[in-house]
């Protein structure tokens, strides 16, 4: 039986990104649309995990303190519309620290998994705007969905690595989709 959970990467699928990093509160701007998708997945009975790479703090962009204040605000929206994010898990890490948990590596999703006391993520969904969120997915057995907001257009031109992925125009529209489908 597959897992009835949705993996969610966080800059350009949850919230505006920015090619200059989402480094502080007042940048961490959310789409209604995607809070509110959450909202619905999980008052639907589905777990709602978010898996996202902030290298910002490697970087020194910003501190672990100030991502938890975006995520507390998040969970707090999102609470706001009856629903849950279950665990919210971060790659703090740089491309050259080599590190198990950057994505396109699935550590971030077996942390997830491990959390969540689930014995596979084979059949779970993995939702991103980049391909290494999709890479991360498929590497850990998820069903992988490319959003087309946040870098999503820019993934779909580039036209590689995309042959498992659905395609939605936001998480909005994932998410209905996703509550059509007949259960399993
Ligand atoms: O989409 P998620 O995983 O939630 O977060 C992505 C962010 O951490 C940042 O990731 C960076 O990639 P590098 O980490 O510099 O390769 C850049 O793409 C930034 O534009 C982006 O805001
Ligand atoms: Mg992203
Ligand atoms: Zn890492």
């Amino acid at each position: 039986m597959s897992p009835k959970l949705v993996i969610l990467d966080r800059d350009g699928v949850i919230n505006r990104d920015s090619d200059d990093y989402v480094k502080s509160l007042d940048e961490f701007l959310p789409y209604p649309q995607a809070i509110d998708a959450i909202a619905r997945l999980s008052r639907a009975g589905w777990t709602v995990a978010v898996a996202t790479n902030q290298s910002g703090i490697a970087r020194g962009y910003y501190d672990e303190a100030t991502l938890a204040a975006m995520h507390g605000r998040l969970e707090t929206l999102v609470r706001a519309r009856g629903g849950e994010i279950r665990r919210i898990v971060h790659c703090p890490h740089g491309p050259d620290d080599d590190c198990d948990c950057r994505k396109p590596l699935p550590g971030l999703l077996e942390r997830l998994r491990q959390e969540l006391g689930m014995a596979s993520l084979q059949g779970a969904w993995m939702v991103g705007d980049s391909l290494r969120d999709l890479q991360a997915g498929e590497a850990a057995g998820c069903h992988s969905a490319l959003v087309r907001t946040g870098k999503g257009e820019r993934t779909l031109a580039k036209g590689k690595g995309l042959e498992q992925a659905r395609v939605f125009t936001n998480l909005a529209a994932f998410a209905d989709w996703l509550l059509a489908q007949p259960e399993k």
